[in-house]
């Protein structure tokens, strides 16, 4: 009975500390089912339902936590409060906020459609810390940054560390490499690398022979609509295949594919924050009208890949300094940057001017 009892505590602190519980958490919010972030219990509102969320909080007392970049535009929180747009705000759950009505306050699409109703009032975060962390992996598994709080029993128990480790860079190893004609570079090979964590294999494509200069780098985050199908409202595209040209044209160099669709909030809450576009709204307010940061990438991961592959000095090909300082931060030196700004065109003319005007970039 003891050695029962013994094991079974060994089981819940192993559960507890396996780094693997982030993606076990973020399955779980996925499918709908509660968890559990530093003792603070919550499910996802994008993936409930009315039952789930009866069986939750069944006294409907929980609250719902949002983001302040949401609650900015419920005017729950004022433009200073939203200096960090993913910062935890929680709106007391009145009686008849109910689960349509928690869908309404999570997603920005519907506000033409269905004006909210109201009044909210928020409450002090309880843990602020946790809520922080769970609106992380909401973002990290792709899902609008919203929760019901309350007291269902959690799928998984996971603690900040666990999440932390999720997206720790040094865990990415180089997995397999191989020869890979391109368009535009016909000796490339394709290098792999992928963590433990996470699904999402990042690429490097090495373009030339190496010359002893320090090669000419492109960081693409994933774009699946410019890249793949010839979206006309960026310009990932179109940069993808000139930073191939200009690679094998500058001698030698790597283009890094990186898994980071939509700066890091994936592809379906990009689609939203394009529903908003549709809206009026511009990249930058779309993505913080949707309660994320104008740009939620880590660069950690492609200096962490630079550094597998030897190389800790670069020529950066981009307009984006955040990127030059995102290498610069994790260790490599970025001892040029390159621009590579491509004709607009009618379509992402307004984009372009708003990565000038908003986001730094230097055009
Ligand atoms: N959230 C969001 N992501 C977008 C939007 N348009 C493009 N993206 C994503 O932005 C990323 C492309 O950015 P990059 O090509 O790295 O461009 P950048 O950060 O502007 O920097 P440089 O091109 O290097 O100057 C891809 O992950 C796209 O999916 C948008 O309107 N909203
Ligand atoms: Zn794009």
């Amino acid at each position: 009975m003891a050695e029962t009892l013994r094991s079974r505590a060994d089981n819940d602190r192993v559960r507890v500390l396996n780094p693997r519980s982030a993606a076990r958490a973020v399955d779980a919010l996925r499918r709908g089912w509660p968890i559990a972030i530093d003792g603070l219990t919550v499910l996802a509102v994008e993936t409930a339902d009315a039952d789930r969320l009866a069986a939750f909080d069944p006294p409907a007392s929980g609250g719902v936590l949002i983001s302040s970049g949401r609650a900015v535009t419920l005017k729950l929180a004022n433009q200073l409060e939203a200096a960090d747009p993913t910062a935890p705000v929680l709106i007391d759950r009145a009686p008849w906020i109910d689960f349509a009505a928690a869908t309404a306050l999570a997603d920005p699409q519907f506000d033409l459609a269905t004006p909210l109703k109201g009044p909210f009032r928020t409450l002090p975060v309880p843990h602020p810390h946790a809520a922080s962390a769970a609106l992380r992996l909401a973002r990290i598994a792709g899902l609008l940054p919203a929760f019901f709080l309350g007291t269902g029993e959690p799928e998984v128990a996971i603690t900040l560390a666990d999440i932390d480790a999720h997206e720790d860079a040094t865990r990415l190893t180089l997995a397999t490499r191989a020869r890979l004609p391109v368009e535009g570079a016909d000796d490339a090979e394709i290098v792999a690398f992928r963590s433990p964590e996470s699904a999402d294999e990042h690429i490097a494509l090495l373009i030339g022979q190496p010359n002893g200069e320090p090669p000419l780098v492109r960081l693409h985050s994933e774009c699946l609509t410019g890249d793949v199908l010839g979206s006309l409202k960026c310009d990932c595209g179109p940069q993808l295949h000139a930073a191939i040209r200009a690679i094998r044209d500058s001698g030698w160099g790597i283009l890094l594919y990186l898994r980071q669709e939509g700066r890091g909030i994936g592809l379906v809450n990009k689609l939203r924050a394009y529903a908003l576009q549709d809206q009026g709204f511009d990249t930058v307010d779309a993505n913080t009208r949707l309660g994320f940061a104008v740009d939620a990438r880590d660069f950690g991961v492609a200096a962490r890949m630079l550094t597998l592959l030897g190389q800790d000095r670069v020529r950066l090909l981009t307009n984006n300094p955040a990127k030059v300082a995102g290498l610069e931060a994790t260790g490599v030196r970025v001892i040029e940057r390159v621009p590579h700004h491509l004709p607009p065109n009618p379509h992402n003319a307004r984009y372009l001017a708003t990565k000038r005007d908003r986001t730094g970039h230097q055009f």
